[in-house]
C-alpha cells in the first residue's frame, strides 16, 4: 500500500503551490512519516526533522525557491527540504557512501543554497545574499531559518549587528525564522534561551492568546485571520524585544505547526521591506511520541524499528573513546578538586552527562560558543583551576584565535579533550577531524598527544591533565580495538613514544589509533612499528634512532597530510641532517565525504591492506629502495 499517495506527487516545490491548505496538511502528515520511515532505515538526524516539517512546507509555499534562497542553519533538519526538493527518493542513501549528505550542500541541489553543518551561519549568508541581491538590482528574498540552540552563538549575533541597521542608506530585505523548540541536542542554556521562555510563558502568551479570541469573534477569512493575529499580537504585547532592537520587525511567537498560522505570517512578511524576524515556536521530535518525549536520545539516532524505538543492545558494544573520556574525567575530578569541564553544548556527545550529574558545580554548557569556551577556560586556568576544555576536532576550529591568543600565549594549563579526531563518518567533511594536527603543532607551548587504544586514552588524558601548559589529548569517534582501561591515573613519559615491535629495513611510525593496522603491516612485512603517541613534542631522539636504523621510514597519522605528523617527522630528520626517505600517509589534501568510517579509512589507504600496498609499492618487497626522495603524498 503506498503510504505516501500525496507526497509522492511533489518532485519540487512548485507541485505544492498548487495544493489547497487542506492538501498541504495532508501533505505534513505524510512528510512526517516518510521522514520518521526514512531514518528509521539509514540513522541520522531525527528529531530535528520532526520537527520542521510544517515550517518546510510553509517556506517552500511561500517563497519562490529557489530563486528565493531559504538558508537553513547547521542544516541537520533539511530531510523535510530535500524530500520536497527532489530528493525524496534518494533518501535511502542518506549519509552514505556515495548518497546524498545529512546537511545542506549547494554541489547537491540548486535548493540547498548554501552548505552548513557547523552552527550558526546562516543569518550572515542570507544577509550576504539579500545585499547581494540588492546592489545587483535582483527582486529575490532570502530567508535565514535558525534554531534557539543556534541562535546563541556570537556569529548570530554578529549577523544580527550588521543586517540591523541599513547598509549606505539601504535595509537589507531579509528574513530571519527563529525555530524555537526550547532544545539544543541538550536542554538549552544560558540568558537567551530564558529570554524566548519569557516570550512564550506569561503575560506576553496569555496577551497573545486574548488577543487570538478577540480576533476570532469577528471571525474573518482565514488568511486575514492569521495576519490580523500576528499584527495585533505584535501591536499590544511586544513593545520591543532584543530582536527589535537590533533593528528588526519582530513577528510571534506563532506555533510551527500551524500551517494556517505559519502561511499567512510568511506572506506578511514576504511583502515587507527591511530585516524581518518571526519567531516560531516548535517541538523538536513532533509526531513521533518516543522523539518527543526524549529528543536527546532521537536527535541523532541509529537505525531502529519505528514501532519499538530506540532499544538497548542484548550485550553491551565496546566502550567508546568518548565514554573513557568521560570515565576519566569523573575519576580525576573526584580526585583533584581544582578540575573543572567545559563544553559547547555537546554535554552528550563529549561524553559529559555523568560529570554533569556528580559534579554539578563544575559543569559548564556555555552553549554553542567554541570561541567563548576557550577563553573561559583560559580565565578559569588564571585562577589555578585545571579547565578540560571538552570539544570536537571540527569544532574546534571555531576557537582557533582563542586557543592561540588567550591560552598559548599565556601558557596557561587548559587540557583540549578533542573528540572526533580523524574521519567520523556520516556526518562527512564538515564534522571530519582532519586538520587539529596540523593547525595544533604550529603553535608555541601547546602540545598534542595521540593515544593508540582507549587504555592509552587515559593514560594521555592524566598525562596532559599533569602538565603545566596547554595540551590536547586527540581520539577518534566510536570505539577502538577493545584495549582494556586499567584504572588508576598511569601517566606516560613525557615526549617519549614507544617501539612496539622490532623488524628490518622499515620503520613505521603510528601516531594513534593507526598504530594497529600498522601493527599488522609490521606482522606482514617484518618492519619496525613505533607508537608515537607525542605528536608535540616529537620523540626526536626515537625518530632519528629508527631513520639511522631502517632504510626508509614510513608515517601514519589520521589527520591531513599538509602540516601532519608526518611533516613534524621529516622536519626532524631535516634538522637532523638525515636523508632517510620517507613516505608520509595520511589523509589527502581533499575533503572524504560521508559514509562508513572503515569503508572511507579504505578508501584513503589508511587500513592495514592500503598501509602495506603503499610501502610495498614505494619501497618494492626487498631488499633496496626504490626511490631514496622525501614524499609527503598519499600514493
Ligand atoms: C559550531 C557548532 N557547534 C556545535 C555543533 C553541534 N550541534 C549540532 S545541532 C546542535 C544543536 C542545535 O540546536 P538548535 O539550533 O536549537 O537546533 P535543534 O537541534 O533544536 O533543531 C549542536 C550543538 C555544530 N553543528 N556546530
Ligand atoms: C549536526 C551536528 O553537528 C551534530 O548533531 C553531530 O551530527 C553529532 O555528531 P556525533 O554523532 O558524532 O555526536
Ligand atoms: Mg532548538
Amino acid at each position: 500500500m503506498n503510504a505516501h499517495p500525496l507526497l509522492e506527487t511533489i518532485n519540487a516545490p512548485a507541485d505544492l503551490r498548487r495544493l489547497s491548505r487542506a492538501e498541504l496538511k495532508l501533505l505534513a502528515h505524510e512528510l512526517r512519516d516518510f521522514v520518521l520511515q526514512s531514518v528509521s532505515r539509514t540513522g541520522g538526524h531525527l528529531s530535528s526533522n520532526l520537527g520542521t516539517v510544517e515550517l518546510t512546507i510553509a517556506l517552500h509555499a511561500v517563497f519562490d525557491t529557489p530563486h528565493d534562497r531559504l538558508v537553513w542553519d547547521v542544516g541537520h533538519q533539511t530531510y523535510p527540504h530535500k524530500i520536497l526538493t527532489g530528493r525524496r527518493e534518494r533518501m535511502g542513501s542518506l549519509r552514505q557512501l556515495g548518497g546524498i549528505s545529512g546537511f545542506p550542500r549547494r554541489d547537491e541541489s540548486e535548493y540547498d543554497t548554501f552548505g552548513t553543518a557547523h552552527s550558526s551561519t546562516s543569518i550572515s549568508a542570507a544577509l550576504g545574499m539579500a545585499l547581494a541581491a540588492q546592489l545587483k538590482g535582483e527582486n529575490r528574498h532570502a530567508v535565514a531559518i535558525i534554531g534557539d540552540g543556534a541562535m546563541t552563538a556570537g556569529m548570530a549575533f554578529e549577523a544580527l549587528n550588521n543586517a540591523g541597521v541599513p547598509h549606505a542608506g539601504i535595509p537589507a530585505n531579509m528574513l530571519v525564522v527563529l525555530n524555537d523548540n526550547d532544545m539544543s541536542i541538550s536542554p538549552p542554556v544560558g540568558a537567551l534561551n530564558k529570554y524566548l521562555a519569557r516570550l512564550m510563558s506569561g503575560k506576553f502568551y496569555a496577551a497573545a492568546r486574548e488577543g487570538a479570541k478577540s480576533v476570532l469573534k469577528n471571525a474573518p477569512p482565514l488568511l486575514e485571520l492569521a495576519r490580523r493575529l500576528e499584527e495585533h499580537a505584535k501591536g499590544m504585547v511586544i513593545p520591543g524585544t532584543i530582536f527589535e532592537e537590533f533593528g528588526f520587525n519582530y513577528v510571534g511567537p506563532i506555533d510551527g505547526h500551524d500551517l494556517d498560522a505559519l502561511i499567512p505570517t510568511l506572506e506578511n512578511l514576504r511583502d515587507k521591506k527591511g530585516p524581518q524576524f518571526l519567531h516560531v515556536v516548535t517541538k523538536k521530535g513532533y509526531g513521533y511520541k518516543l522523539a518527543e518525549a526524549d529528543p536527546i536520545a532521537y536527535h541523532g539516532p541509529g537505525k531502529f524499528d519505528p514501532a519499538l524505538g530506540l532499544v538497548k543492545p542484548a550485550t553491551p558494544p565496546k566502550p567508546t573513546f568518548t565514554q573513557v573520556f568521560g570515565q576519566w574525567l569523573c575519576d580525576m575530578a573526584a580526585a583533584d578538586p581544582r578540575l573543572v569541564g567545559i563544553t559547547p553544548a555537546m554535554r552528550e556527545g563529549s561524553g559529559m552527562v555523568e560529570f554533569h550529574q556528580r559534579f554539578p558545580q563544575r559543569y559548564f554548557d556555555v552553549g554553542i560558543a567554541e570561541q567563548h569556551a576557550v577563553t573561559f577556560g583560559a580565565g578559569l586556568a588564571c585562577e589555578g583551576l585545571k579547565p578540560v576544555v571538552a570539544i570536537y576536532s571540527t569544532f574546534l576550529q571555531r576557537g582557533y584565535d582563542q586557543l592561540i591568543h588567550d591560552v598559548a600565549l599565556q601558557n596557561l594549563p587548559v587540557v583540549f579533550a578533542l573528540d572526533r579526531a580523524g574521519l567520523v563518518g556520516a556526518d562527512g567533511a564538515t564534522h571530519a577531524g582532519a586538520y587539529d594536527i596540523a593547525f595544533l603543532r604550529c603553535i608555541p607551548n601547546v602540545s598534542l598527544l595521540a593515544p593508540a587504544d582507549e587504555d592509552e586514552c587515559r593514560t594521555a588524558l592524566t598525562t596532559a591533565f599533569r602538565q603545566q601548559h596547554p595540551v590536547a589529548v586527540r581520539y577518534p569517534r566510536g570505539a577502538g580495538v577493545g584495549k582494556p582501561v586499567q584504572p588508576g591515573f598511569a601517566e606516560w613519559p613525557w615526549g617519549k613514544g614507544e617501539v612496539r615491535r622490532r623488524g628490518q629495513r622499515i620503520a613505521i611510525l603510528a601516531f594513534g589509533t593507526l598504530l594497529y593496522p600498522a601493527l599488522e603491516v609490521g606482522e606482514r612485512l617484518d618492519a619496525t612499528v613505533a607508537n608515537m603517541r607525542f605528536i608535540k613534542p616529537l620523540d626526536t631522539a626515537l625518530v632519528a634512532e629508527l631513520a639511522r636504523t631502517h632504510d626508509a621510514i614510513v608515517t601514519v597519522e589520521e589527520g591531513c597530510l599538509p602540516g601532519g605528523a608526518g611533516a613534524a617527522v621529516m622536519e626532524a630528520l631535516q634538522a637532523a641532517g638525515l636523508d632517510t626517505p620517507v613516505l608520509a600517509l595520511g589523509l589527502p589534501d581533499e575533503f572524504i565525504e560521508h559514509g562508513d568510517p572503515a569503508k572511507l579509512l579504505a578508501l584513503v589507504g589508511l587500513d592495514a591492506a592500503g598501509i602495506e600496498q603503499a610501502v610495498l609499492k614505494r619501497f618494492g618487497p626487498k631488499p633496496a629502495l626504490v626511490a631514496p626522495v622525501q614524499a609527503a603524498v598519499n600514493e
